[in-house]
């Protein structure tokens, strides 16, 4: 069934990125025009020299009665002409280069990154001047001074960016289908590359200008009868105490110019951004309903006609109603993309803020989800456990420090007090060694042991809800019955609700109450556990996933994790630990058990 079209993404304006736009335009505007209009006044030579500002010479002349004004405007062309040139080259060689050492055979690639690596180390304006000293005064050695010594940062931002653009499956499709390297540049990686060079791009312009201005005001860069904002500012040192105005000018414009790129840089970064610039407030206010007229008053969890949308107003959840008691586990199934995410999300208030969320009720006890809610008290209340433990983990951090984390943040724990509970919880949940295990990494873990600690770390705060989202899909199936397992003894034993989303309607009807199919982002058919354990199904959706899980239907003795709750589920663990050694943790072997 065809997925719901993910919209375009938007591109936002933001208030500096307007700001930018217009500074820059009225630059470009003075540079375009001030020489056709001021030549003469900045450029002939007067008796008038050395006047203060006057009607006739608003910031006054310098030593050969040029107007002062005059010269800083006519000087944005030479200078903006002169930074786009050198950004220009700095970005079309760094590309070039980077991407070529993408291309290179490994050793030279060391060798190149490495020395390119050096030279972003290095201070690029002593870099430039080092250059500008070789390549002699005048205006263009500078530009080409500054534009080698900025070569190196888009180089290694470019090679940096490929290679791990190249890890991509369609980059390692491609390459097998023995695309040509450039070709794969040309299509598949600049266009990835598009966005952060644009934002380097719009930086590089920035600190270009100040780097050119400096050359000239130290004699480097442009040279007379030529004039730049730097090289004005030079002119005006030697006045400085008699004629600071003289100065004012080229400074303001080099600020402006500057300014504007950084505004520009920083708008597009975070117009580029996808989590940056969101609103809060995107969802609509809760419908105030009386508890008579819920759909049902007495669940914990109650969602009553949940819409969401894209900015654009593209419904992905189309008005899905569910509730949840204490102590259920409802199922969310359904192919991938059919909505069953963004329904869980939007219950944990962590939809991406640009979509749109409406609802008749949506709330958790007497928690509105519709409203927004203080952050610790979302933490508390809900916990998630995500499909992929290796990624659910910081690598650089001890398991300890990100496991007591919303202890420690949201509950004031002090550090001894939650790593002792964690160790509790730890070993609650059947985690040998727990102290060791919270001192270790992420890598030094299974990927199970790693999950069923992801589940005790939601466990210490004790909520109410607990939004498990693919929490077995990254596991194998001895371990994927022992965490199902620890799903069912958590549930049961502390009343907590849990709304447990799967592709797999085999683990979902092992494991749920109540079970929902989605599809295209509605509720296609609602059953019970036992009901869908029964075959009892009408949809021909929910009739086709069932068919599309051959293994769970044809082969229950075999996969018995799917064919009887509890009772699958202990039998599974119980051969699980046997193959683990004990611990249920680390066995990694696809074992298919009780046969
Ligand atoms: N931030 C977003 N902006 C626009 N569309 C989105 C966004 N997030 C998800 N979608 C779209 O909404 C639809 C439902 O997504 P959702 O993640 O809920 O699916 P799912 O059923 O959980 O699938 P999966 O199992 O692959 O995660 C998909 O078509 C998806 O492309």
């Amino acid at each position: 069934m065809a997925e719901t079209a993910r919209p375009r993404r938007r591109f936002r304006w933001t208030s500096g990125l307007i700001v930018g736009i217009v500074m820059m335009s009225v630059m470009i505007l003075t540079a375009l025009l001030a020489p056709l209009f001021l030549s003469e006044a900045a450029e002939k030579l007067t008796p008038q020299a050395s006047q203060g500002p006057s009607a006739e010479h608003w910031l006054g002349t310098d030593d050969f009665g040029r107007d002062v004004l005059a010269r800083s405007l006519v000087a944005t062309r030479l200078t903006l002409l002169m930074t786009a040139a050198t950004t220009a080259i700095a970005v079309i060689a760094g590309i070039a280069i980077g991407t070529a050492v993408w291309l290179a055979p490994r050793r030279i690639r060391a060798a190149v990154l490495r020395v390119i690596e050096a030279a972003v180390a290095y201070p690029s304006l002593i870099f430039s001047l080092l250059i500008a000293a070789i390549l002699g005064q005048g205006t263009w050695s500078a530009v080409l001074a500054i534009s080698i010594a900025s070569i190196p940062a888009f180089a290694r931002l470019t090679a940096n960016m490929a290679a791990s653009i190249s890890q991509r499956n369609y980059v390692s499709t491609a390459r097998l289908l023995g695309v040509s390297g450039p070709h794969i540049i040309t299509r598949h990686l600049l266009p990835n590359m598009a966005e952060p060079l644009l934002v380097l791009t719009a930086t590089v312009f920035a600190t270009t200008l100040i780097d050119l201005s400096s050359l000239s005001f130290i004699g480097l860069g442009v040279q007379n009868p030529e004039y730049d904002f730097g090289r004005l500012l030079n002119e005006a040192l030697v006045n400085i105490y008699s004629q600071p105005l003289q100065a004012v000018m080229p400074s303001i414009m080099i600020t402006i110019t500057g300014l504007s790129a950084m505004l520009i840089g920083d708008g597009l970064a975070a117009a580029t951004d996808p989590r940056g610039g969101r609103k809060f407030g995107s969802l609509r206010k809760a419908s105030e309903i009386p508890a008579s007229m819920r759909a049902d008053s007495e669940a914990l969890v109650e969602v009553d006609n949940l819409t969401v949308s894209t900015p654009s107003g593209v419904p992905l959840v189309k008005g899905v109603s569910l509730s949840i008691h204490a102590g259920e586990v409802v199922g969310l199934v359904g192919e991938s993309g059919s909505g069953k995410s963004l329904t869980a999300m939007s219950i944990a208030g962590l939809l991406p803020e640009e979509l749109g969320v409406s609802a008749k009720t949506m709330r958790l006890g007497e928690l509105n989800l519709l409203k927004k809610n203080n952050p610790r008290t979302l933490a508390t209340s809900i916990g998630l456990v995500y499909q992929d433990p290796g990624t659910s983990f910081n690598p650089a951090l001890r398991i300890g420090s990100q496991l007591t984390e919303v202890s420690r943040v949201h509950l004031g724990q002090s550090r001894t007090t939650a790593f002792g509970r964690m160790v509790k919880a730890l070993a609650d949940i059947r985690i040998t060694q727990p102290e060791k295990r919270m001192k270790q990494h992420p890598h030094e873990l299974s990927g199970g042991m790693l999950q069923r600690a992801m589940i005790a770390s939601t466990l210490v705060t004790d909520p109410r809800l607990i939004i498990a989202d693919e929490p077995t899909t990254a596991l194998d199936v001895t371990v994927q019955a022992d965490v199902l397992r620890q799903f069912r003894t958590i549930n049961r034993e502390m009343g907590t609700a849990m709304l447990f989303i799967s592709h797999d309607i085999g683990v979902v009807q092992a494991l749920c109450d109540k079970v929902i199919v989605m599809n295209g982002g509605k509720i296609l058919e609602r059953l019970t556990g036992e009901e869908l354990a029964a075959g009892k199904v009408k949809h021909p959706y929910t009739k086709a996933l069932l068919a599309a899980t051959p293994s769970i239907a044809e082969r229950k003795a075999e996969l018995v994790t799917v064919s009887a709750k509890d009772f699958a589920l202990d039998e599974v663990f119980d051969d699980a630990s046997a193959a683990a050694g004990g611990d249920g943790t680390n066995g990694t072997g696809t074992k298919e058990t009780a046969k």
